[in-house]
């Protein structure tokens, strides 16, 4: 017994590691190990015998099987501090900065503008960014010679031979979308258009990409008076002050009579521009009642319905509020830019 206890004790010290360990559990307390056959032998003793050989081989067996987790828990540390010498880590050091994302000023203004023109009752209404011709210019009281329809200002899109479908281009305003809402919805209708607007233009204040918006409000009796008050409106909200002075000029575009361009008043100090005060005038828009052509070309009757119509460019009015002086850095997706005005 004393020699089967130090042998077993020996092996389980000098185990080498979980398997080594195994076997020589099973050496001993497995269905043939040493101990296990002793345990049988138990049974052909006298009960003289067995009162003392009983008692020892279960001390014994306790005394293996203690020895036995003792030693599986020591091999488990050391392989887990093996483990740890490859895979520390100094939670001490700084943590890498990672950098939230900022959203696009283009895209934080479009959300501005969407919900300053949502709380005046406009849904925001999407459409194709190529479209025909027909929804672009003719739609539009855009005749046939317009120099807004020559290629040095639109982008065309290019014909099969044979391919007789109308003219299609990447829209150069999102009034296609307006024209299409019209058709869509009828009147009354209330909707703005937002989105991307495609010239043939390049310079530091013209991207071939560029992004507008515009407002139109149909109704049985809108009048010039309820285009000026959701421009002030507007205005007021986009820019952040209490009160602003707009100034109409009189102008001209094809789709709207009478047309006016809106100068809001503002002041430059120092560069930066100051709106509602001052005595310069900035042109942030265009705007007009809806030519009956065009009510007509959507499927509104103009001896019925009327109202107006808006549209400005959305880099303009962002260059404005945030200071930035080149259209081109917009789209130059430079993340030191973005991260600033972001
Ligand atoms: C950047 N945009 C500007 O300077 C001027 O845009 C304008 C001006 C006046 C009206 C419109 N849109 C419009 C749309 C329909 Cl469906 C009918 C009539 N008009 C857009």
């Amino acid at each position: 017994m004393d020699d089967l206890r130090a042998k077993y004790i020996d092996l389980i010290a000098n185990a080498a590691d979980e398997a080594a360990l195994e076997e020589v559990r099973v050496g001993a307390l497995g269905k043939k190990g040493e101990v296990s056959l002793k345990m049988r032998e138990l049974g052909k003793m006298t009960p003289e015998e067995r009162k003392t050989a009983g008692p020892a081989l279960n001390a014994l067996k306790d005394e293996i099987n203690a020895a036995l987790s003792a030693r599986k828990a020591a091999l488990a540390d050391a392989a887990l501090d093996e483990r740890l010498k490859g895979e520390w880590l100094d939670v001490t050091l700084p943590a890498r900065n990672r950098r939230l994302g900022t959203i696009h000023p283009i895209s934080q203004v479009m959300d501005e503008l969407t919900a300053i023109f949502a709380d005046m009752g406009f849904a925001v209404a999407e459409g194709p960014q190529i479209d025909s011709d027909w929804y672009n210019f003719d739609a539009l009281n855009i005749p046939g010679h317009h120099p807004a329809r020559a290629e040095m200002d639109t982008f065309y899109m290019n014909r099969a031979e044979g391919d007789d479908r109308p003219p299609h281009v990447l829209r150069t305003h999102t009034s296609p979308v307006q024209i299409r809402s019209m058709e869509a919805q009828g009147a009354p209708i209330r909707v703005i258009a937002p989105g991307r607007v495609y010239r043939a233009d390049y310079d530091q204040t013209h991207t071939p990409m560029f992004h507008q918006v515009e407002g139109l409000a149909i109704d049985r009796d809108i009048s010039m008076a309820n285009l000026k008050w959701v421009l002030e409106e507007f205005v007021k909200a986009y820019f952040e002050v209490d009160d602003v002075k707009l100034r109409f000029r009189a102008s001209h575009f094809p789709f709207t009579e009478p047309s006016a361009e809106v100068d809001i008043q503002c002041s430059w100090e120092g560069g930066v521009l100051k709106v509602g005060e001052g005595d310069d005038w900035l042109e942030i828009l265009g705007s007009g009642m809806v030519h009956p052509h065009v009510l007509r070309s959507a499927g509104v009757d103009p001896d019925e319905w009327q109202g107006f119509a808006f549209g400005m460019g959305i880099d303009r009015i962002a260059m404005l509020k945030y200071g930035i002086p080149d259209l081109r850095a917009f789209f130059d997706s430079d993340l030191r830019w973005l991260r600033h005005y972001g």
